[in-house]
C-alpha cells in the first residue's frame, strides 16, 4: 500500500549568496554578508547603519556561501524533491532574486566542467538513474519547456515559437498551458537536447547588472508517470510533475540602467514578481481568503506549488556586496516570507488521464491485432509468449517479455520481409507453370493466371498490414522506458556515489539538529539554574534580559525603519511603472484621438468586454438593428424618379415654374459652353463657300426654334479684314449658342430661370 501524506509541510527555502564579481572586485567593494551553512544562518550588515545598530540575522533550512559546490547544492535540494517527484508527487523548485546574482548558474549551470552543471542537468540524471533501478517497473517520461516574456507565454519547443500559449483552467487539475509540447524522452542524452533546444530560444539581454540576463521567467517541466504491480496482481500509475522555473531578475530601474524595450521587459518582470509576493503575503497572512494568483500568468501557472499540491523548494539568489544592500535584504525578507507558505502535497496515483495507461493499452491492442491478422494471414507471426487474456494479464505479460519484444520484433519484421518475398517468387513460379502447360485452353490458362495474381495481392496486402501494426508497435514501445534499457554502469557508479554523499549529508544535519537541540537545552538549564541563585544573580539575570530585550527591541525598530524604506522603495518602483504605464497610454489615447473617428471609437468601447479567462479585452459581435432590417425604399412614382404631389404636377402642368413643383433636384440653366479657342479663319473664301454659308446661316434665322441671332455679315467681316483689324475673336460666342437649352427641358422665361439660378 503505497503512503499517501496528508499533513500540510512549509515551503522549504535555501538561500545562496555568489562570489564577488570582478567588477565589485575591482571597485573594492566592501562584503556585506556572512554565510554560516552549518545552522543555516545568513547575516548581513548595513554599510549605511552606525556601529550600534545590530546586524540581522537569518535563518533557512539551508544557506550557502560564495564557495558552495553545486554538486552539495543539489543533494540538499534538488535531491528530495526529485525523488519525491519520481514516487508520484508534484515537485516545484524556483529561483528567485536580484538580476545577476546566480539564479540560472544554480538552476543550469555551466556543461564544462561537470562540476558545474546546475540542478536540471543533475535531475535528469537522477531521474534515469532511478528508471534503471527499478526494471520491473515502466515509465514514460515526458518533458516541456515554457518561458513567460512580457506576460506572454511561448512554447520554448515549438517550432513557431513566437506564438502566443493561452493558460486554461481545468476544475479538477487548475491551470495549464493549451497546446504546449511535450515530449518523450528516454534517456539522459534525449531529455538534455530538449533543454538545449529551448534554451537556444530563450529571450536574453544585456543590462548594466548582467551581460547575460534572462529577460523572462523560464519553465522546465518533466512529467513522469509510473507503473507497478502490486501483490494483489493490480497495475497501479503514480504521476509526479517537476517543475524547474528560473525567474527573470528583480531589478530597480535605476540600477540597471534600462530603457526602450529593456525598461518594458522591466515592467513586466517587475509586476509579475510584485504579484508573485503579494500572493506570498496572502498566503503567509492567513487574514484574506482571496490570494491574488490569477493578477498574472506566473502565478497562476505556480499555484498548486504556492499553498497547493506541490513540494516546493525556493532558492534565494544575492550578491554578497555592500552596493546591494536594499536588494539584498529585501530578498531575504522575501525568502523569510515564503518559508511559512503551507502546502499539501500528495501521491498522485491512478489518476484518470495517466497516458502511460493508454499506451500500454495501445500497446496491447497492436499486439492482439497482430496475433489475429497473423492466424488469418497464413503463418502464425505473433510476439510469442504473449496471448490474450484480461486487461491486466496482457500487460503483466508485457512487462516480461518486453526486453525480448524489441528483438523479436525485429526477428517478425524480418521474417515477413522473407515471407513477402517468397509470395512473390512462388506465384511467378506458379504463373510460369501454368503458362507452360500445353493441354490447357488459352482462356483458361488466363483465368488460373488471374486468380494466383488475386491471391498473391491479398497475400502481399496482408503481410504489409502486418508490417504497419509491427512499425506503430515498434514506435509505442521505444516511448515506454524500462529500466534495464538504460542501466549505464558510469551514471550507475555516479548515483551509488551521490546517494552515499547524500547519507553523509543527512547525518550532518542530523548533528545540526542536535547541536541545537542542545543550544535550547542549555538555555533551559541555565534558566533553571537561574531560579535557585541568589538575589543578586536574580538581579544579574534580570538585568542580563533586560539587555537582551533592549537588543531585541534595538532590532526590532531597525527592521521597522527598513521596511519602511523598503515600502519606500517598492512605491517608488510602482511609481516609475505607473509612469511608463501612463506614458503608453497617452500615446495610444493620442492615436486613437486623432486619427480613429470619435463615434468608431466610442463603438468599439462599447462592444469590448473584459475576458477573465482570456486576460483580455474581447469584441462583441454587431447586433443588427431592427431598424436596418426592417427599413425599406419608398417606391418611385410611376414614370418619375421619385414621388411627386397631385397639386405639384397640376401646378408644373400649368406652366408654374416655381422650383418647389420639380420633381428632380436639378435646376435648368444655361449652357455654359467653353469659349472659342481655335483662330479665325484668316485666308481667303471661295464664292462657292460663301454662297453656302449664308444659306446654311440664312436657314437658322428663318429656323423658329431658334432665338434670334445678333446679326452677322460677312460683309463687315470682309471690311475687318481689309482695315487689318482684330476680330474680338476668342471672347465672341458661337452664333446661337448662348441661347441653346438643355434637351427636353420646359421653356422658361429668362426672369424665372434667373429665379431658380439664385434659389
Ligand atoms: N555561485 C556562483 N559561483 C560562481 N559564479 C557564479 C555564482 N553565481 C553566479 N555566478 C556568475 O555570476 C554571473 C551572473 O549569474 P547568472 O546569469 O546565473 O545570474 P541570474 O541571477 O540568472 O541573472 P538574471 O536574472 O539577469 O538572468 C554569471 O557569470 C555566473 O557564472
Amino acid at each position: 500500500m503505497i503512503p499517501v501524506a496528508k499533513k500540510t509541510e512549509c515551503v522549504k527555502v535555501a538561500v545562496r549568496c555568489r562570489p564577488m564579481s570582478s567588477d565589485e572586485i575591482r571597485d573594492a567593494r566592501q562584503c556585506i554578508v556572512t554565510v554560516d551553512s552549518n545552522r543555516g544562518e545568513m547575516t548581513i550588515r548595513n554599510p549605511k547603519a552606525d556601529a550600534s545598530e545590530p546586524i540581522k540575522v537569518f535563518t533557512y533550512d539551508c544557506t550557502y556561501g560564495s564557495d558552495s559546490a553545486q554538486e552539495q547544492v543539489y543533494l540538499d535540494t534538488g535531491y528530495p524533491i526529485v525523488e519525491n517527484v519520481i514516487e508520484g508527487y508534484n515537485g516545484t523548485i524556483f529561483a528567485y532574486g536580484q538580476t545577476g546574482t546566480g539564479k540560472t548558474f544554480t538552476m543550469e549551470g555551466k556543461d564544462e566542467p561537470s562540476e558545474l552543471r546546475g540542478i536540471i542537468p543533475r535531475s535528469f540524471d537522477q531521474i534515469f538513474y532511478t528508471v534503471g533501478q527499478n526494471p520491473s517497473n515502466e515509465f514514460l517520461i515526458r518533458a516541456s519547456f515554457l518561458e513567460i516574456y512580457n506576460e506572454e507565454i511561448h512554447d520554448l519547443l515549438s517550432k513557431d515559437y513566437n506564438a502566443k500559449l493561452d493558460v486554461k483552467e481545468n476544475p479538477d487539475t487548475g491551470f495549464y498551458v493549451k497546446d504546449l509540447n511535450l515530449f518523450a524522452v528516454k534517456s539522459v542524452d534525449e531529455i538534455k537536447e530538449v533543454m538545449n533546444a529551448g534554451r537556444l530560444n530563450r529571450h536574453t539581454g544585456q543590462t548594466a547588472m548582467n551581460k547575460d540576463s534572462s529577460r523572462s521567467h523560464s519553465i522546465f517541466s518533466v512529467v513522469v508517470e509510473r507503473s507497478e504491480t502490486g501483490k494483489d496482481g493490480v497495475t497501479h500509475y503514480r504521476v509526479g510533475k517537476l517543475n524547474l522555473v528560473d525567474l527573470a531578475g528583480s531589478e530597480r530601474q535605476s540600477k540597471t540602467q534600462s530603457s526602450g524595450e529593456r525598461l518594458k521587459e522591466a515592467t513586466n518582470i517587475n509586476k509579475s514578481l510584485l504579484t508573485l509576493g503579494n500572493v506570498i503575503s496572502s498566503l503567509v497572512d492567513g487574514a484574506s481568503s482571496h490570494i491574488p494568483y490569477r493578477d498574472s500568468k506566473l502565478t497562476k501557472l505556480l499555484q498548486d506549488s504556492l499553498g497547493g499540491n506541490t513540494k516546493t523548494l525556493m532558492i534565494a539568489n544575492i550578491g554578497p556586496a555592500d552596493w546591494n544592500y536594499d536588494e539584498t535584504i529585501s530578498t531575504l525578507r522575501y525568502a523569510n516570507r515564503a518559508k511559512n507558505i503551507q502546502n499539501k502535497p500528495k501521491i498522485n496515483e491512478d489518476p484518470k488521464d495517466a497516458l502511460l495507461r493508454e499506451y500500454q493499452d495501445e500497446i496491447a491492442k497492436l499486439k492482439a491485432a497482430l496475433e489475429l491478422h497473423g492466424a488469418g494471414g497464413g503463418g502464425q507471426i505473433g510476439i510469442p509468449g504473449m496471448q490474450m487474456r484480461g486487461r491486466q494479464e496482457v500487460i503483466e505479460v508485457e512487462k516480461h517479455v518486453y526486453v525480448e519484444d524489441q528483438e523479436k520484433i525485429r526477428e517478425v519484421e524480418a521474417r515477413l520481409e522473407r515471407e513477402k518475398l517468397e509470395i512473390e517468387q512462388n506465384a511467378q513460379a506458379e504463373i510460369q507453370r501454368i503458362e507452360a502447360q500445353k493441354n490447357l485452353a488459352e482462356d483458361e490458362k488466363t483465368r488460373l493466371i488471374e486468380a494466383l495474381k488475386q491471391k498473391g495481392e491479398h497475400k502481399r496486402k496482408a503481410k504489409e498490414k502486418q508490417q504497419r501494426l509491427l512499425k506503430k508497435l515498434k514506435e509505442m514501445e521505444e516511448k515506454v522506458c524500462v529500466g534495464t534499457q538504460i542501466m549505464e554502469q558510469a551514471v550507475f557508479q555516479e548515483q551509488e556515489l551521490q546517494k552515499a554523499k547524500q547519507e553523509v549529508e543527512k547525518r550532518r544535519k542530523q548533528e545540526m539538529l542536535l547541536e541545537r537541540q542542545l543550544k535550547e537545552k542549555e538555555e533551559l538549564n541555565f534558566q533553571l539554574v537561574d531560579k535557585f541563585n541568589s538575589l543578586q544573580e536574580e538581579l544579574d539575570t534580570k538585568n542580563k534580559k533586560l539587555k537582551k530585550l533592549w537588543t531585541k527591541y534595538q532590532s526590532t525598530a531597525t527592521d521597522l525603519r527598513d521596511m519602511k524604506q523598503e515600502i519606500q522603495r517598492e512605491k517608488e518602483d510602482m511609481m516609475d511603472t505607473i509612469r511608463v504605464l501612463t506614458q503608453q497610454l497617452k500615446l495610444k489615447s493620442t492615436l486613437i484621438e486623432n486619427f480613429v473617428p470619435r463615434e468608431e471609437s466610442e463603438k468599439i468601447e462599447k462592444r469590448a468586454l473584459w475576458d477573465e479567462a482570456e486576460d483580455d479585452w474581447v469584441l462583441q459581435p454587431l447586433k443588427a438593428s431592427s431598424k436596418q432590417v426592417n427599413s425599406k425604399r419608398p417606391q418611385s412614382a410611376v414614370g418619375l424618379k421619385q414621388p411627386t404631389s397631385e397639386y405639384a404636377r397640376i401646378a408644373r402642368g400649368l406652366g408654374d415654374a416655381n422650383t418647389r413643383f420639380r420633381h428632380e433636384n436639378i435646376i435648368t440653366l444655361d449652357l455654359d459652353l467653353p469659349e472659342r479657342t481655335t483662330e479665325d479663319y484668316n485666308g481667303i473664301v471661295s464664292d462657292k463657300l460663301r454662297n453656302i454659308i449664308t444659306s446654311i446661316l440664312n436657314d437658322i434665322e428663318n429656323d423658329a426654334s431658334f432665338v434670334p441671332i445678333e446679326s452677322y455679315s460677312f460683309a463687315a467681316e470682309d471690311e475687318r479684314r481689309s482695315s487689318g483689324t482684330k476680330r474680338p475673336g476668342s471672347a465672341a460666342k458661337r452664333p446661337g449658342t448662348a441661347t441653346r437649352k438643355k434637351e427636353g427641358a420646359e421653356p422658361r422665361p429668362p426672369s424665372s430661370q434667373n429665379k431658380a439660378r439664385k434659389g
